[in-house]
């Protein structure tokens, strides 16, 4: 590693993971004044020379490390699950950038189920606000659900793809409304940055840097202000004093262990690599992890279910053209009475490109599709429209992240997700998917497949203000270790039935408004 800024130093803060969380909390507490480190156990990438227009190439931009998975429906990890590197999963994440509405901090008390989170929407709405001007999302003058209805600080993005018209013709004509989609991807220029010219590489990284990433917005201002952001650094412990406060991290870089002290750290590494981290870094004084009194560490980890509806049509969609997603509709997000399940779910009109459309194609509900109708499709590739589903589901213990014996090459028990839908989240599939084929077949399409996926882990170390059933408080400060917070999707108590990283963001936001003000209190240097 080249010389160090801060090596031997104690810094203020310690942060684990450059994603979407750990790139606000960088940025922001660097810019405070704080002196941060933040460690990252992927690459420092350039878009404009690491990113392809190739789609097997650019799968390295996901978290490729085996993790065992079981479970009635396990779920799918790599390129769709999690990110590995400076920016994390908004490096090839959609950008589909939603709020949450004000009953998805309220599914107990509304609907009976779950839990409601500490917070409610009116806590998080200036950070939302705070966000999404901070990085200019681009979205309708008026969009037609939830509490904040736009305008969106950059008008909404166009021409839209085929596909969206297409997908907003079915709406239309079944009389759902639906609406173009807020989007952190530029409509017009911002702070150097071009807007999209509809190349549709996003799940691929985004060369012209025309999509938001934290390694390209938040990160940078980070390192200007101060920040030390370290690539390639695995980090396998959080390291505890006798005091029962922790004192910094382990992390390995080149095969090299090596240790950060820190006043304050704070992990931000997602759904499964922060209750592994807080697993592993069990100690006579915490045997079954840290800040796992509870015993909820890894426990209710959520995804949405994310059916994917191919229909083939007369005329030619072309999947490739433009950004994934462009229209949505949220006609169905909340609990209707009437039909037999609790909660709800956004539908989004969502390209695919080749690689995207056999992979999902040959896993189609029904059986694998290979040999001549498999060829068959493909040669069809144009002629195909796509709906995708953005389902909620509950939160279920048994949905797990837990330790295995077989170890990783850095020592670190190698993860296991456990993962089962429940007969809520079933029954709200099946009523997705009517929607989504009655929609397709509308603007005239026929039916062929329905592919059975997942997206957007959450939970697993949720928030809540009962120390005995949750892992850290709306701050994401852990309850048992004053100065040990876990801030990312991995706080969520419920999932809603919307794209979660406005909502992760915020809350890191949150998390770094809270830290500032309680800097003097943690003995902190920050200014504010
Ligand atoms: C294909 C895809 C499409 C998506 N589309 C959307 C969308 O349209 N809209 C939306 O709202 N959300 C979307 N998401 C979800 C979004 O990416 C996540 O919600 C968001 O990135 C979560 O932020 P985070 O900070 O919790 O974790 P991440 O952004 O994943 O960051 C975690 C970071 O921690 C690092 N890390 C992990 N373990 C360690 C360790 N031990 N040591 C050091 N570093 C470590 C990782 O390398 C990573 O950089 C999508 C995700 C994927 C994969």
């Amino acid at each position: 590693m080249n010389k160090r800024k801060y090596a031997g130093e104690e810094v203020d803060v310690v942060i684990v993971g450059a994603g979407a969380a750990g790139g606000v909390l960088a940025k922001e507490l660097s810019e405070a004044g704080m002196s941060v480190v933040v460690l990252d156990a992927g690459p420092f990438r350039d878009p404009q020379k690491d990113f392809a227009s190739d789609e097997l190439a650019m799968k390295r931009l996901g978290w490729q490390d085996t993790r065992i998975v079981d479970g009635s429906d396990p779920l799918t990890m790599g390129h769709n699950n999690s990110g590995r590197g400076i920016g994390g999963g908004t490096v090839h994440f959609t950008a589909v950038f939603l709020r949450f509405h004000d009953a998805d901090f309220k599914a107990k008390t509304i609907d009976g189920v779950a839990d409601d989170w500490p917070i409610e929407y009116a806590d998080l709405e200036p950070y939302y606000a705070r966000i999404e001007k901070e990085i200019a999302v681009s979205g309708p003058k008026h969009f037609p659900w939830g509490n904040y209805q736009g305008p969106y600080p950059y008008p909404e993005r166009e021409p839209l793809s085929p596909n969206a018209y297409m997908f907003m013709n079915g709406c239309e004509k079944l009389g759902i409304t639906s609406s173009v989609a807020p989007l952190a991807i530029l409509s017009a220029p911002f702070e150097g940055r071009p807007p999209c010219i509809n190349r549709g590489f996003c799940n691929q990284g985004c060369m012209p840097d025309a999509k938001f990433s934290t390694l390209i917005v938040h990160i940078p201002k980070a390192i200007k202000a101060g920040a030390e952001v370290l690539a390639d650094c695995m980090v396998t412990q959080v390291l505890m004093g006798k005091d029962g406060r922790a004192t910094g991290v382990a992390f390995v870089h080149d095969g090299r262990t090596y240790e950060q002290k820190a006043k304050v750290v704070i992990v931000s590494a997602f759904v499964v690599e922060s209750p592994r981290l807080l697993l592993n870094s069990a100690n006579a004084q915490f045997p079954d992890g840290l800040a796992n009194s509870s015993g909820m560490v890894g426990k209710s980890i959520m995804v949405h279910s994310s059916q994917d509806v191919y229909a083939k049509f007369n005329e030619e969609i072309r999947l490739y053209k433009g950004t994934p997603v462009l229209a949505t509709t949220q006609e169905f997000y909340r609990t209707d009475p009437r039909n037999g399940f609790v909660r709800g779910y956004t539908l989004h009109s969502h390209g695919a490109r080749p690689v995207e459309f056999a992979s999902g194609i040959s896993k189609a509900q029904g059986g694998p599709v290979w040999g001549e109708r498999f060829r068959e499709t493909m040669l069809n590739y144009n002629h195909y429209g796509r709906v995708t589903l953005v389902g909620e589901v509950l939160p279920n213990p048994a949905n797990r992240v837990t330790l295995t014996d077989e170890k990783d090459e850095y020592g670190v028990p190698r993860a296991k997700v456990t993962f089962g839908y429940g007969d809520n989240d079933r029954k709200l599939i099946d009523h997705a998917v009517g929607n989504m084929s009655a929609i397709l077949e509308a603007a005239g399409g026929k039916v062929e497949y329905v592919i059975p996926d997942t997206a957007h882990m959450m939970g697993g170390c949720r928030m809540g203000n009962d120390p005995e059933s949750s892992v850290v408080n709306s701050y994401g400060q852990t309850h048992d270790i004053p100065n040990l917070f876990v801030c990312d999707a991995s706080m969520f108590v419920t999932s809603g039935a919307g794209n979660p990283t406005n909502t992760v963001m915020s809350l890191a936001l949150r998390t770094a408004d809270y830290i500032k003000e309680k800097a003097k209190k943690l003995e902190l240097s920050g200014s504010v």
